[in-house]
């Protein structure tokens, strides 16, 4: 706060003569001057101390967003020592000793997997082989679905048995005409109408492992990581033979190519690649049967369809009036249903629906039956159960929320 006059403490006294005060206030002024000068020195100082620190600033922030966009591999840590850490490459299998800030240190042990950058600094740690596994990979030694759980799609099931079941269940006809078996079924079509259903069955029919790996999940920001999953995914169906191996999402991988080369987009090509070659390497008969599914057919690159890999494509629509009147009675199986209940009806009301929907349909009936504290689900129900998860979502498909 600025001195007022009254509380500044002149520098004489009361009785000095009026030369004497001038002198003393202009004595008093240079000092003030002085002393205004060195505090403007110092101030400019601290700025330029500041700008410096700013670029600093930016140019880490810069480092780390380049650190963070450029292509990352995968390494092991072999030894953690004064100097730094040693580190070996997945792939080449190169050791390098890197140095690694005090931070990342406390989170690092010898056989940590981290993801490191070009040059070879460690960026960060990652999950362990095995978590990684478990979270993308679903094995089911015998699925708990069989063919009369599905509604529907009897052109569709024949095809996919006869791909999937007959090449695993009777291997010899196919030597005596002389033909390979068909190596790849790519089911596709829009969400919730069965395709994993229909997956499944087929590997409980032929007392096969289903093993579920959705394509999203092999898309990752590391070089190499989506191809070493894909292999691990074969390598797992090679040890639990008879398998049946399910892609799902496989657009996420086997998208047509984009023109953009961005490191991700390599890296999702490798993956693809990867898939390629170990299909390629499955024309021989075996007892390992894959399949495919996506929402996007459109949108698939054309390599992933060529002869000898997913040469099979059944299209699995919505379902018709009888697949919908099928449908419901399958998952109204263990429901309490009142006389009044007609599917054939139901099923000419819910045009559109999917199969996941009209389950969703069932299972909300069975909860408007709850709530009204009766044991018997009725056609108002049904109706009530349709009209509200049509009308509670804001799209009409209730697969997504429900299934
Ligand atoms: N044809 C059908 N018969 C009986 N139930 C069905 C049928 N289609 C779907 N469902 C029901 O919907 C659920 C979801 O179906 P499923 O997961 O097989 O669909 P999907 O086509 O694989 O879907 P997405 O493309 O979203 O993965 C099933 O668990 C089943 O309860």
């Amino acid at each position: 706060m600025t001195d007022t006059v009254d509380d500044v403490d002149l520098p004489y006294e009361d009785d000095a003569s009026k030369q004497e005060k001038i002198d003393a206030l202009q004595e008093r002024l240079d000092v003030l001057e002085e002393q205004n000068e060195e505090m403007r020195d110092e101030l400019l100082d601290a700025n330029a101390e500041n700008n410096k620190y700013q670029q600093k600033l930016e140019r880490l922030n810069h480092e780390n967003k380049k650190l963070k966009q450029s292509p990352l591999f995968v390494a092991t840590v072999q030894e953690l020592n004064d100097n730094g850490a040693i580190i070996k490459q997945h792939g080449n299998n190169q050791e390098a000793l890197t140095e690694v800030t005090d931070e990342l240190r406390e989170d690092l042990e010898p056989g940590a997997r981290v993801a490191v950058n070009n040059s070879l600094s460690v960026v960060q740690r990652l999950d362990d082989e095995a978590d990684v596994r478990a979270r993308v990979m679903q094995v089911e030694e015998s699925p708990d679905v069989g063919y009369e759980d599905i509604g529907g799609l009897h052109d569709q099931l024949q095809e996919v048995r006869e791909t999937v079941e007959l090449p695993m269940e009777n291997p010899d006809i196919f030597d005596t005409v002389g033909i390979d078996p068909p190596s790849g079924v790519l089911l596709h079509g829009p969400p919730g109408t069965g395709k994993t259903m229909m997956a499944k069955a087929v590997a409980a029919q032929t007392d096969a492992t289903f093993i579920k790996m959705a394509g999203s999940e092999l898309v990752h920001k590391f070089i190499g990581e989506g191809a070493k999953l894909v292999r691990d995914l074969f390598q797992v169906a090679r040890d639990h033979e008879p398998a049946v191996v399910f892609i799902d999402e496989i657009d996420a991988i086997a998208s047509k190519r984009t023109d953009s080369k961005t490191s991700g987009d390599a890296e999702v090509q490798r993956t693809m690649m990867q898939l390629l070659s170990e299909m390629d390497g499955f024309s021989e008969r075996g007892d390992i049967r894959i399949i495919a599914a996506t929402n996007r057919f459109d949108m698939l690159d054309r390599a992933i369809l060529r002869p000898g890999r997913f040469d099979r494509l059944i299209e699995v629509p919505h379902p018709d009036e009888d697949g919908r009147e099928k449908i419901f009675q399958i998952h109204t199986r263990g429901m309490n249903l009142a006389a009044d209940v007609d599917f054939t009806e139901l099923a000419e009301e819910t045009d559109g629906s999917s199969g996941a929907d009209v389950k969703a349909i069932c299972t909300e009936a069975g909860m408007f039956a709850i709530r009204d504290d009766r044991d018997e689900v009725t056609m108002a129900d049904f109706r009530n159960a349709y009209d509200k998860l049509t009308n509670d979502d804001e799209e009409p498909d209730v697969s997504r929320t429900f299934a």
